[in-house]
């Protein structure tokens, strides 16, 4: 296969892992992952990082074939992540001259992973490396997503390797840039990857952008996704948007039910939210749909109305692993309302009250717990939990 030219003396390089259903062994891979690289054949030439180990045949062999008879130079490694550095090794076997640039915490993890301690290059932010036609500086850029990522910006062609940064689920199925693909395909799974991987650090994309600021970028090079050559503004933007909370319109409605009560308040209010004037409106069983899907719902939905049933006096243990993954990421800024059934002394609204108080999103209203089955008595106080929530969003409106 012809090697795909970027820009100037760039060269992507990508492996497509169809095999693998789950990615960091948790994450449901419905549309597979891509894993990508980036040559650099320049009068010194570079590696931008490798791909997961063995995920795609003989990579070292790839490589060489791409180099052509010439020797690699310089390994650059942006992230240590084993989905990016997992032939790390292997190509320092097959070019042992290679300058492995990287900053004093990568090699750290190198040192621990592939008790690797020669041929280090240190570079820190700010500093520069020149090969030739491309003038490459570096970035440090620590939490996005692991605390040694730093990115890798090309002062010639204005191109910055971006690590894990505006990557995506999703393989490349024959569109590599962005002007080859179908972007409606690739958002939703982006905005998973983003919410799920990196957005317990929105801080710090948001630290990353403030270093970026005023510096023209013309292509971006993800490690996984499509490689933005075209509109890379478009997922600036987005990036922007998901790492400030900002949301759309609508309510995510995520339910935990055994028997069908809660199951029927949550469709109960779904049409209430659509008689007070919302349309969009997603309705989810947490025991059915997959934690990365309901948080990528939760990202882009500033309403979001959670249900459980009473449960040995907790919450449904499947809430309970929602609610507690949304803590720990620390999501903010959502409409929040809350719903339930028990039998006796409750536990699933309860419990769903402390999250509430926990994450500090305003309440919509007041919470609405059906003791036994809902009836139309019953269920006026969701009624008023939907209305609530219509209220609050349309005087969001502009
Ligand atoms: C295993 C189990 C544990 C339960 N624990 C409680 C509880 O701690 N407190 C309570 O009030 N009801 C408890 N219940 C009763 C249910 O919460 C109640 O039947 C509720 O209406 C079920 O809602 P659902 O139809 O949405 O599943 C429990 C039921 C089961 C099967």
């Amino acid at each position: 296969m012809n090697p795909l030219k970027v820009t100037g003396k760039v060269y992507w390089l990508g492996i497509n892992d169809r095999r693998k259903f789950l990615f960091e062994n948790m994450w449901p891979l419905d549309k597979g992952v891509a894993y990508n690289c980036y040559l650099i054949l320049d009068n010194m030439t570079a590696l931008v990082d490798t791909v997961e180990l063995r995920s795609g045949g003989d990579f070292v062999s790839k490589v060489d074939a791409m180099l052509n008879g010439r020797r690699l130079d310089f390994l650059i490694i942006n992230h240590m992540e084993p989905d990016h550095s997992g032939e790390i090794k292997a190509i320092i076997d097959k070019y042992p001259g290679v300058k492995i640039v990287g900053n004093l915490k990568t090699f750290k993890i190198i040192e621990a992973y592939w008790g690797i301690k020669d041929n280090l290059h240190i570079v820190d932010d700010g500093d520069t490396l020149d090969l030739g036609y491309h003038k490459l500086k570096f970035v440090m850029t620590p939490w996005v997503h692991w605390p040694e990522t730093m990115m890798t910006y090309d002062q010639t062609d204005a191109v910055l390797f971006s690590g894990d940064a505006f990557g995506s689920f999703g393989t490349l199925d024959g569109g590599v840039f962005d002007d080859e693909i179908n972007f409606a395909y690739y958002e939703d799974e982006m905005r998973r990857y983003f919410s799920n991987i990196v957005g317990k650090y929105c801080n710090m994309v948001q630290k990353a952008f403030k270093k970026l600021e005023g510096v023209p970028v013309k292509a971006i090079c993800p490690t996984h996704g499509p490689v933005w050559r075209t509109d890379p503004q478009k997922v600036l933007g987005l990036y922007d948007k998901w790492s400030k909370y900002q949301t759309e319109e609508g309510v995510v409605i995520i339910y935990a039910s055994m028997y069908g009560n809660t199951e029927e308040v949550a469709d109960y209010i779904a049409r209430q939210l659509v008689e007070n004037g919302i349309t969009n409106i997603r309705v989810f069983d947490v025991s059915r749909t997959h934690i990365s899907h309901l948080i990528n719902e939760i990202w882009k939905y500033k309403g979001v109305m959670l249900g459980s049933c009473a449960y040995n006096s907790e919450m449904f243990p499947l809430m309970e692993n929602l609610t507690r993954e949304l803590e720990h990421m620390g999501v903010k800024d959502h409409l929040l309302g809350l719903f339930g059934s028990y039998s006796w002394n409750g536990g699933g609204v309860k419990n769903l009250t402390k999250f509430a108080e926990n994450i500090g999103w305003e309440m919509a209203a007041q919470p609405a717990d059906i003791f036994g089955m809902p009836n139309d008595e019953k269920l006026a106080n969701c009624k008023l939990l939907a209305e609530g929530m219509a209220v609050k969003l349309k005087a969001l409106r502009k």
